[in-house]
């Protein structure tokens, strides 16, 4: 009803702000756009559930994430989709990587320093109670 409505916009206020804080980080700018599976001929057949920052904001707008927990499996998708695409030894796929455990490390810390407990609960109620 009416107060869940104002939850949800209150929710995608808050996803939308953290998802453009992320994108505007230099260290993340590979997980901005999606994979081009044209560029990268294997990638589709290595990696079942692509996902990137401009994907996970277009979800937030078309109303796809009610909960934070949810917001954070596909945040967390990226950052396994890089480690399983990108696994060798040699210096970028390092780099890659490194970068990819920052990305879940950065938004993990921001959601659970700046998402109210109380508010997540709500939010998980709305869902069951549906
Ligand atoms: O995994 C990724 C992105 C990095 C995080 C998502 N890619 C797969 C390719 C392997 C590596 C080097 C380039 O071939 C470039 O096309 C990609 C893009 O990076």
């Amino acid at each position: 009803e009416e107060q869940e409505e104002a939850t949800w916009r209150e929710l995608r206020l808050f996803l939308r702000d953290v998802t453009n804080r992320l994108s505007l980080d230099k260290r993340f700018k590979a997980f901005t756009k999606p994979v081009d599976l044209e560029e990268v001929e294997d990638y589709a057949e290595v990696i079942k559930e692509p996902m990137d920052l401009a994907t996970v904001l277009s979800k937030i707008d078309r109303h796809q994430y009610g909960t934070a927990r949810e917001f954070l499996y596909d945040v967390d998708l990226i950052w396994k989709n890089c480690l399983e695409y990108n696994p060798d030894r040699d210096p970028s796929d390092r780099q890659i990587r490194h970068r990819a455990c920052a990305l879940k490390d950065t938004v993990h810390a921001i959601i659970k320093h700046e998402l109210d407990e109380d508010f997540e609960k709500i939010c998980e109620e709305i869902k069951e109670f549906q």
